[in-house]
């Protein structure tokens, strides 16, 4: 209970079990140097770990893909905001004018968003998680680590005239909810040969004609939310850094270039190659 009031100095104190169940069943087993991250402790717990980077850089993309390897949920607080936008719930008019303008949610709207997923977990006993888009600012980040060990932050980093590009060309298909990119990056270098390239993710012919683009996904709001990210969370990477937990990941291309090397990066190809031969 005591660590569950301190995730509100000064605010109404949460009590959620979801909350208790977070800081009380994860098993605090780290290391803070940064060898092979282990992907399920002698206790059965799964991974605790964050992805971090910029909009548009693929948190999502990897946390999800991460997520089906390891067997944790990958936890997107977007998602939840999105989720609540769709809803006629209470909260959704007031999201609106906040995430269509890229402006952060209110940490008291997001901490009840996050229980609420973390509670409906609960019932379904899930052990670990890939959190996406959470912590975004410094306080945040003091929040979970006054309820429970973050055991790695993967700071997804990508070059920032790709990032307008990769927003502009995200799509989401309206009926299986899968995410594609319609953009075809390539920059080319003073040289005037090609730099950087990344290849589109195009959707399967069941989901062509259903694909929806953020209602954020437009370059005004793209470039706010970058200047916030800039702003509020970059920070958030030197919290993790001070605490040797950061993994730097530059992403080298597209999905194809940069999947094996981020398995690699996390002593995850054997995980991977045993899961290909069992599926
Ligand atoms: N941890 C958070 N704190 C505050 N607002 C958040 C948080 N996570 C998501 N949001 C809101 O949801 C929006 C979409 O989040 P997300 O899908 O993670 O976007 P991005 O592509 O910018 O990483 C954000 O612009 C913000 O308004």
């Amino acid at each position: 209970m005591a660590v569950v009031s301190r995730l509100w100095r000064g605010g109404a104190a949460v009590c959620s079990p979801a909350m208790m169940w977070l800081s009380l069943a994860m098993d605090a087993r780290f290391s803070t140097s940064l060898g092979p991250p282990k992907t399920r402790d002698p206790g059965g717990r799964g991974v605790h770990w964050v992805f971090l980077g910029c909009p548009g850089v693929g948190k999502g993309t990897y946390a999800s893909r991460l997520s089906q390897l390891l067997g944790v949920p990958h936890i997107s607080t977007g998602d939840l905001v999105r989720e609540e936008l769709a809803s006629s719930g209470p909260l959704a008019q007031q999201l609106a004018g906040i995430v269509n303008h890229g402006q952060l949610v209110s940490n008291e709207i997001i901490m009840s968003l996050l229980t609420k997923r973390l509670e409906h977990g609960e019932t379904k006993v899930e052990s670990g998680f890939i959190l996406d888009g959470f912590p975004r600012t410094i306080r945040q980040a003091e929040i979970l680590e006054g309820v429970t060990e973050i055991d790695l932050v993967i700071n997804l980093k990508l070059r920032e005239d790709a990032l307008l590009a990769k927003c502009l060309g995200r799509r989401i298909c309206s009926h299986c909810g899968g995410n594609y990119n319609v953009a075809s990056v390539n920059i080319k270098g003073e040289n005037g040969r090609l730099d950087f390239i990344m290849a589109p993710l195009l959707p399967p012919a069941d989901c062509a004609s259903k694909l929806i683009t953020r209602v954020d996904d437009t370059e005004e709001v793209v470039k706010e939310r970058l200047r916030i990210y800039n702003e509020m969370s970059k920070p958030v990477e030197e919290f993790y850094r001070a605490r040797g937990k950061l993994l730097e990941f530059d992403l080298p291309g597209g999905i194809p270039e940069s999947w094996p090397k981020l398995l690699q990066a996390l002593n995850l190809v054997d995980h991977d190659d045993k899961q290909s031969a069992s599926a």
